[in-house]
């Protein structure tokens, strides 16, 4: 094939931003439902040599403000934060606590309002490589908390990072697509912008009685203009990478198709994992990788977000595979020697094996789901 032909059957190389700094990995390791769970991640991806790969860029992430938290969240939610950081006691502060959130899911630590701003500030220096059209791809493993709402933190998650980037994406791009592929509803991402078409949501989560948040349903489609922009896809206990990838491509296909988004924000929570203490889906690295890769073969600017996460190894497995696949190169099995190589055992391998769970979704149900999830999808226009 002549050389200036060659380009066209080349992969597409993708520019990747990566963004980390040691303070954000320090910061981070301080959230207590994910403790140390940072330097874990960040110390897998480098082991695997992937941040001297050629068109990775490491970034480190811009101060994170208070007035950047102020996009999204209230100013008195952000005075509590800052008041809560030196640990100080009071009894003004202390009774607002509970009705922040700040409670038993969101408990208060030393440096709280430090990490909020560093964790903002990592998402934010990701949407500006983006808009920058100098990378492709962007990635902050440390940020993807959706359940954080405008007021109140909720469900592990003290900022939310997403909202505060997806407001800053559409200042670049006139239709946005966030993708969340945690085990629970983005709910506080679909709240902010159920009302709006310039941002389309879609959750694909665990959806059962009791079951945290206990939002997403197939029929919860958003309101006025932000009609049909919002798509819940609920599944049930024990999905499987096949099935999962099945869902995901045909539903992503035809959002894409209708939707025709010029930038994706994709939350890629790992508690949807085999073996997280969640205990409900049976996914491994190849059925998220595999939606991952699909979306990101659109060749949009995209910005992957981590999230949920509660096996720790398994966590930091699922985001070096993720990177992997940013960049387009293959990982050895073997984990490779390096600072907290022994947490990897007993097999010291990166892929992770299903479970013989039962998968509780039929085929039946599925259809119907994602039927009804396309005849709303070509409604948007
Ligand atoms: C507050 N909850 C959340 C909220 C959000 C998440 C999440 O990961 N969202 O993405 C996880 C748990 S919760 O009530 O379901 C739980 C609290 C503690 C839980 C737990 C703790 C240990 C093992 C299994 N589950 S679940
Ligand atoms: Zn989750």
């Amino acid at each position: 094939i002549p050389t200036d032909q060659v380009a066209q059957f080349a992969p597409k190389l993708r520019r990747v931003a990566y963004i980390w700094s040691p303070q954000l990995i320090d910061l981070c390791n301080l959230l207590p439902r994910v403790l140390h769970r940072a330097s874990r991640v960040h110390t897998l991806i480098e082991s695997y040599g992937l941040l001297t790969y050629g068109p990775i860029t490491v970034l480190p992430p811009i101060e994170g403000g208070k007035e950047h938290l102020l996009t999204f969240h209230s100013q008195e939610y952000v005075d509590l934060l800052e008041f809560l950081n030196e640990e100080e006691d009071s009894e003004k502060w202390m009774e607002k606590k509970e009705e922040f959130g700040i409670s038993c899911d969101c408990p208060s630590f030393p440096r709280i309002f430090e990490v909020a701003k560093m964790i903002v500030g990592a998402s934010l220096t990701g949407v500006q490589a983006l808009t920058s059209k100098e990378y492709q791809v962007a990635i902050n493993w440390t940020g993807g908390w959706h359940h954080s709402r405008r007021d109140e933190a909720a469900g592990f998650c003290y900022v939310n990072d997403i909202v505060i980037s997806l407001l800053k994406l559409t200042e670049s791009f006139k239709r946005v697509l966030y993708i969340d592929l945690d085990l629970h509803h983005g709910d506080a991402v679909q709240d902010a912008f159920a009302h709006t078409s310039r941002i389309m949501t879609v959750s694909f989560h665990k959806y059962s009685p009791g079951f945290y948040p206990g939002t997403g349903s197939v029929e919860d489609v958003g309101y006025g203009r932000g009609r049909y922009h919002c798509v819940n896809v609920p599944l049930e206990d024990g999905i499987t990478d096949v099935v999962f990838y099945t869902v995901v491509k045909r539903v992503m296909f035809e959002v894409q198709k209708a939707y025709q988004p010029s930038a994706v924000v994709i939350q890629c929570g790992a508690d949807c994992l085999v073996g997280d203490p969640m205990n409900s889906f049976n996914l491994t690295l190849k059925g998220i990788g595999n939606c991952v890769d699909f979306i990101l073969r659109w060749n949009l600017p995209t910005l992957l977000l981590g999230g949920g996460g509660y096996h720790t190894p398994n966590t930091a497995r699922c985001w070096t595979q993720l990177t992997a696949v940013a960049l387009g190169v293959r990982l050895k099995s073997e984990i490779p020697d390096h600072q907290f190589f022994l947490e990897y055992g007993p097999d010291y391998q990166l892929e992770i094996t299903p479970s013989n769970r039962p998968d509780l979704n039929t085929k039946d149900c599925l259809r119907t789901t994602v039927q009804t999830v396309f005849r709303r999808v070509r409604l948007v226009f």
